[in-house]
Order: C-alpha cells, then structure tokens, then sequence
C-alpha cells in the first residue's frame, strides 16, 4: 500500500534551483491546500495559477505563495477575441499559464497530486528531478539499455556509437504517478480498485519517431525550447470532447521535437495522484477521443515536417495545416481545432514577442 509522503517529511531543499527561471502553472476549479504538502519544495518558486470555471469563485491559496491568478474574465481580457483557443470547464485551460510565463522552465501540476515517497520513504521532490531532467541531455537516436547515461552510476553501454554520446537538448520531462495511474475511463471503469505501486527507478529518453500518451498531471517542459508547441488544444465546454487536452498536445510537441532534434524524457519523478476521478463522468468526456484516437495516431506518425520548419512556431501552423487537410475527415472539430492551433501561435508571439537577436529553436534533425 502506498502512501503520500507527510508534509514534515517533505525537507525544503538546500538550495531552490533555477527559483528565478521556472513557473509552477496549476488549473484550478478548488482551494489549493494541496500547497500545503508541498510548500518546502514549492514556496521558492512563482507561481501561475489558471482559475478555472465560475470566474466570481474565490480560490483560496495558503499564505506564503507567491502567486498570480487568471481566471476566465482575466483571460478573456488579455487575450480578446483570441481567448477562443483557451478551453473553458477543462483542465487544458493550463496552457494559458504557460503561454503569459516569462520563465524559461514550467512545471505543470494538478491540485489533487501530492508528495509520493520513494521505496526508501523518503519524500520525492519532483521538481528537482524535472529539472535534472531537463538540464541533463536526451539520447532520441540510439537506445541507451542502461537507461538515463547520464545518472549518477550510469553511462553509455559499449556499442554505444561514440558521435551520439553528446546527446540533444531536453524539451519535455514527463513524470509518472502512485496510486491512482492515469488510466482512461474504461480502464478505471474496469479496474476501479486498481493503485499503482510499483515505483520504478528510471528515467527514459522516448526514442525519435515514438508517440506517447502525455499526461499533465506531473509535467515539465523547456519553455523556450518547445512552449509554443504545448497548447492543449479545444477541450471541454462546447467542444465534443474532453480529457484529452495532454494527449495532443503531446503528439504535436513529439512530432516537432523529433523534426528539431530535441529530447523528450519519461519516467522519474513520481507523485502521488489522489483522486479518481468519476469514470463515468470522465468516459462521457473522453469517448470520442478513444475513436477518433485510432486515426489521429497514423495522422502523427506520419506527419512529416518540411526542413524550412526552423522554429517551433513554423512546425506548429505547418501542424495545423495539415490537421485541417487530413484530419477535418474526421470530424469537423479538427477543422476548428486546426484553426485554433493557428490562433494559439498568434497569442503566444503576441505575448511573447521575439527578443532583439533570439535564435530559432533547435536545428531539424
Ligand atoms: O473542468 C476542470 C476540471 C479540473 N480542472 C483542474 O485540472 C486538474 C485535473 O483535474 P482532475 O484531477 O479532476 O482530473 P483527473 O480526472 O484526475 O484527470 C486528469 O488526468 C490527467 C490530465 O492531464 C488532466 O490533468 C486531468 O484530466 C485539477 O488541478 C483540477 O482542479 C480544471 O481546471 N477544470
Ligand atoms: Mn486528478
């Protein structure tokens, strides 16, 4: 049986890393007491809460956060008439924190997500780990079979061809979760007793031309590598679909970092996920998307990026585009998803325009 860690055992690390370059985003629709648990690890940081649902709610935050709120009224203020591409009554809402972050790095976590403890009982700071993650290189081209080379105690296995032992950036960090796994909902609705216990210490680059299912729960990523690419698409309230905001948003962004060279890593850090969610609920949300899901998989694996794709933005509305040509068949949403896709890119590069001599993200592979 596993168990969060408590908050006591949950020490504040020696010294916060990157406190000053990284944003912790959490979609909210309850009060964050969640925070408490992880106040040693998360009270250095800023962070960027996305109020979701009823604007008029207050959200109570513990004291000694520091935070900033939006809530719907907020971003349709920022955004106008682009506010169209944010979801409503859904947790995609989340990459609109992304998108207002001036922070290299963000961590993504949702507030029924606590501290797990690792076989030894020791408390998981999972931020640390997400930032070894993203601060270690990724090896997408060739198999490393004892796992992360670049962990303590580990290194290439011979065989290993020596001109890809650099390694490529790190875009993506993907951590894992104890307790309730996140199963969709007829799996939960078969296996409602299920809990994950199994802790498993390793961290894996997902080879280049692999898709995988990214959860939000427990994320980080390289803003300024990848953070255009992380839109969680249309989900929710009017929208034919829900729950599979994370699921998109992390085909489109394998896709574009295996076009660039970039790295995308899964596995350590776990938390413990608390809550199962209504299966019954959550199958209404996300039925269409196991479907639909059988012909958007062949549509990103066999997407391919023309080489003048030099920025995540390119790669994107080149995305789009092909989404509105190959997906639209599918259902008309992809056809208004594609043209949010665009509108997405448009608000991102409004608030995050260039700076004087910035160079386009990674090189294509
Ligand atoms: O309409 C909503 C519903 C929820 N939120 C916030 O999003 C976070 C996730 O909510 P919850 O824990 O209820 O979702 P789950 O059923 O566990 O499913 C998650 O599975 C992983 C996905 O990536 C995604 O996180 C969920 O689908 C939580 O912080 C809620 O407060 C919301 O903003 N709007
Ligand atoms: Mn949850």
């Amino acid at each position: 049986m596993v168990e969060p860690a408590t908050a006591t055992q949950a020490a504040a690390p020696v010294m916060p890393q990157l406190k000053d370059e990284l944003d912790i985003v959490i979609p909210t629709i309850r009060n964050l007491d969640f925070l408490e648990m992880w106040r040693p690890f998360f009270q250095p940081y800023h962070l960027i809460i996305v109020q979701d649902g009823d604007p008029s709610k207050t959200i109570k935050v513990p004291p000694g956060f520091d935070y900033e709120l939006y809530n719907r009224n907020d971003i349709n203020k920022i955004l106008g008439p682009k506010a169209s591409c944010i979801s409503f009554k859904d947790s995609a809402c989340r990459c609109f924190g992304y998108m207002v972050s001036k922070k290299k790095y963000i961590f993504t976590i949702d507030d029924d997500c606590f501290v797990a403890k690792d076989p030894s009982g020791k408390a998981v700071n999972a931020l640390e780990q997400h930032i070894k993650n993203l601060q270690c290189p990724s090896t997408p081209f060739f198999f490393n079979t004892l796992y992360d080379p670049f962990r303590e105690g580990a290194d290439f296995v011979r065989g290993y061809p020596f001109s890809l032992r650099e390694g490529v950036p790190t875009a993506v960090s993907h951590g894992l979760w104890l307790n309730i796994p996140d199963y969709d909902a007829p799996t939960q609705l078969v296996k409602p007793l299920e809990r994950n216990t199994r802790f498993v210490d390793a961290v894996l680059t997902i080879p280049k031309g692999t898709l995988f299912p990214m959860c939000g729960m427990n994320l980080a990523f390289d803003r300024d590598l990848i953070g255009p690419a992380m839109y969680f698409g249309l989900m929710g309230d009017g929208q034919p679909i829900g729950r599979y905001d994370d699921m998109w948003a992390g085909w489109c962004i394998k896709v574009i970092c295996d076009h660039l060279g970039l790295g995308v890593k899964t596995g350590l850090p776990y938390i413990y996920h608390s809550k199962a969610s209504n299966p019954f609920v959550n199958l209404r949300k996300e039925y269409k998307g196991i479907f639909w899901q059988e012909e958007i998989i062949p549509f990103f694996q066999q997407a391919v990026l023309p080489k003048d794709c030099t920025t995540v933005q390119k790669c994107y509305v080149e995305l789009a585009k092909q989404v509105k040509e190959k997906l639209s068949k599918v259902d008309p949403y992809f056809d208004k998803l594609a043209d949010a896709m665009v509108t997405w890119i448009k608000a991102w590069d409004e608030l995050n325009p260039p700076t004087a001599g910035s160079v386009p993200n990674g090189k294509a592979a």
